[in-house]
């Protein structure tokens, strides 16, 4: 039965950590994972300057990763056992509901998952370890889990924390995710699970983004009460160029649940970016995981970042826009730090700093 009187706060509200996986699948990462490794202890070490951080690992990666963040009192490792490390798709969406003046009751809600896809159409074949890792940080936690049959992963929405719902149609109503769901029973169930009154669908994710079919949050996320920034080409050859225009026409005109009209902040796209030789010989390719393709075009998008207490965590790409795209992270959350992360090494997996996150909220 779904939750009753809660509400999807919006990432920017306090957390009281953040949970983050660890690369290691060889047919994902290349180089033994080890570049990818690095980032994420770059992006481990950021956020655990503003808050805590949970970091879930391998049994056999529990040592090595301990090791790495022995003097960081802001940091726990906890071994789970994982088919990827995505938590933004794989761990729980929080839900929190106001109890008296300060303190509110924190849950979450347990969406199916199928590896962005299924067998077909998926990342990688077998997911079944993954398919646990809500229900496991719930139950570490002691928080009360609720259960949906909807295959919905947390990089598909974004929220107001107002009962406003950003989301792709490419993606949410994809048929390889729900293909016995109408779009009526979607929206019912998103509203049911996320108390959202309001969700605006942009049609398509960012182009080349087959890995998760056009997740929202590498295209258009909220970044305040009626505030978003959109993924932005002036380039009209590139095919970038039509789906972000699209999303702007239908923001323009769209209205979120307490009816405001949204201001929205164009975000500069890096690149185009496509995976070099070296970068695909280092993936040990296998038939249980996508195949990593020399000369793909790759999915960088400035949105993929991650609001922790009071920081903005961006990825850098070695761009002039790197700079840009942080003088308007800073000219929109004045009040936080901005910290900058360099991301190509978690795009090649095929997500974003955002994608690798999930905020816990405070209660
Ligand atoms: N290979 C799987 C990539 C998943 C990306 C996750 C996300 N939220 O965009």
């Amino acid at each position: 039965t779904p939750p009753t009187g809660f509400r999807f706060p919006a990432e920017w509200e306090r957390h009281k950590q953040t949970w983050i996986g660890w690369p290691e699948r060889l047919d994902n990462w290349r180089e033994n994972a080890v570049p990818a490794q690095e980032t994420f202890q770059e992006v481990i070490s950021n956020i655990a300057d503003f808050e805590q951080v949970t970091v879930v690992v391998s049994g056999s990666s529990w040592r090595q990763v301990r090791r790495l963040f022995d003097d960081n009192q802001n940091v726990r490792v906890v071994e789970m056992s994982t088919d990827d490390c995505w938590l933004r798709d794989t761990g729980p969406i929080f839900i929190a509901s106001r109890t008296g003046k300060s303190s509110t009751q924190v849950c979450g809600v347990d969406f199916d998952f199928n590896a962005w896809g299924g067998v077909k159409e998926g990342c990688y074949v077998n997911w079944d370890k993954d398919a646990l890792v809500a229900w496991k940080i719930l139950d570490l936690e002691g928080l009360k889990r609720y259960v949906s049959n909807l295959v919905l992963e947390g990089g598909a929405v974004s929220t107001d924390g107002q009962g406003t719902l950003l989301a792709t149609e490419e993606c949410v109503l994809h048929s390889n995710r729900n293909p016995n769901w109408t779009r009526d029973m979607i929206e019912t169930e998103m509203k049911l699970y996320l108390g959202v009154e309001k969700i605006i669908w942009l049609p398509l994710g960012v182009y080349g983004d087959h890995d998760t079919n056009g997740h929202v949050d590498n295209l258009c996320v909220f970044v305040g009460p009626a505030k978003v920034v959109i993924h932005w080409t002036e380039d009209r050859t590139d095919p970038q160029y039509e789906r972000s225009l699209r999303a702007f026409q239908i923001l323009e005109t769209s209205r979120d649940a307490k009816g405001r009209s949204l201001s929205i902040h164009k975000l500069p796209a890096p690149g185009p970016f496509y995976r070099t030789e070296l970068e695909a010989s280092g993936v040990v390719a296998t038939p249980q995981a996508v195949v990593r393709k020399v000369n793909e075009r790759l999915v960088a998008s400035y949105v993929n970042f991650y609001f922790a207490n009071n920081v903005l965590i961006m990825p850098s790409f070695g761009e002039p826009w790197d700079t840009q795209a942080k003088e308007i992270f800073q000219s929109i959350v004045p009040e936080r730090q901005i910290r900058q992360v360099a991301a190509r090494e978690i795009i090649l997996g095929g997500g974003g700093i955002h994608c690798i996150t999930q905020q816990q909220p405070d209660d």
